[in-house]
């Protein structure tokens, strides 16, 4: 793990003082999942968020929490510029639905169309695809690694005419030998997100794109510095963040010197609730906020009791990652 992202990292008792354990119900089913729930804390910079995905151990978790930590403590970077514009996201849901879902994203003119879902088909993947560019000019694929190359090929073919298909395989080898085969550009997300070295997408000429997540990477700084040394575009993407963490991403996004493409930021749609007011896009675009006041406790949507234990536990336990403690890995 590196280095803490503030010089004198803040004790666990004081990232909870000011804490709340959320649970934020999803409208629609996403990466299997039907609620995030994450903790929110206030240091003297604002808010925070520590929402690491339940099953990830704690090393890998430890990330989220420096991110957070660099949120409440330092706030966000400087920005360059005062919209971001986001992509519309389409879980891998019947096409029917497609049209509904876009319609959350007012002025969205990208869509972001989750593909290679299990137990679906090929033909399922066309038609949520054709579906959203009946509404939308730009679709964007993502089969979460879950093609092997021979499929990835073929689906891709099949699919036609995207702006890039994101991690269409599982591994960095597999990704560059379907970039070698088809014309599509190809993104890395995993094979950044939770890669030991990110790099290796470089070297081994597996990706056009980067898309980076500033939770997973540990923060806004930390990513702007992924971004500045990789040199692949990047798309900045959310990790299904409450509107805490999206204004950390919001805010990374804003501060890239170079942004070409729209960002997966528009996800705070996805909730029925929220923690503070979400980050819906206008024409398609977000504005940067920062959340420093008190967010509105009566209308928070907590999480019950035990659960709020085993995030308090958790964050306890990241902390000691950070601290650099006696010497833990995630099996
Ligand atoms: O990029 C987007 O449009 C939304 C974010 C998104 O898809 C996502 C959210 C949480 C976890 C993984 C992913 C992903 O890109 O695979
Ligand atoms: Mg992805």
């Amino acid at each position: 793990m590196e280095a803490p992202v503030v010089e004198d990292l803040p004790g666990p008792d004081e990232l909870l003082a000011e804490s709340f354990v959320v649970r934020l119900p999803m409208r629609t089913r996403f990466r299997g999942i039907t609620e995030r729930e994450m903790v929110v804390f206030r240091g003297p910079a604002g808010w925070g968020e520590f929402g690491p995905f339940v099953e990830y151990g704690d090393v890998e978790a430890a990330a989220w929490l420096a991110a957070g930590i660099e949120a409440a403590y330092l706030g966000p970077p400087k920005p360059v510029r005062d919209t971001v514009a986001v992509n519309a996201t389409v879980p891998a849901v019947d096409a029917d639905r497609v049209a509904e879902i876009l319609g959350r994203y007012p002025g969205a003119t990208t869509a972001k169309v989750k593909v290679a879902e299990r137990g679906q088909t090929l033909a399922d993947d066309i038609a949520r695809v054709d579906a959203a560019r009946d509404v939308v000019p730009t679709v964007r694929v993502d089969a979460n690694g879950g093609w092997s190359v021979e499929q990835a090929i073929d689906a891709i073919r099949a699919i036609g005419d995207v702006e890039y298909v994101e991690q269409p395989c599982a591994t960095v080898p597999e990704l560059a030998a379907v970039r070698r085969a088809v014309e599509v550009p190809i993104a890395a997300d995993e094979s950044i997100r939770k890669a030991d070295d990110p790099y290796r997408v470089v070297a081994a000429d597996a990706a056009d794109i980067a898309v980076v997540k500033v939770a997973p990477l540990g923060g806004m700084r930390a990513t702007l510095e992924l971004a500045d040394t990789i040199g692949l575009p990047v798309v900045v993407s959310s990790a299904l963040d409450s509107a805490v963490g999206m204004a950390a991403g919001v805010a990374a996004a804003a501060a890239l010197p170079r942004l070409d493409h729209a960002c997966g930021l528009g996800t705070g749609s996805m909730f029925t609730d929220d923690v503070a007011e979400p980050f819906v896009p206008a024409d398609g675009l977000v504005e940067p906020r920062w959340f420093t006041g008190d967010l509105p406790p009566r209308s928070l949507p907590r999480a019950d009791p035990d659960r709020e234990r085993w995030w308090r536990e958790r964050l306890v336990r990241c902390h000691a990652v950070l601290a650099g403690g006696p010497a833990v890995r995630d099996e």
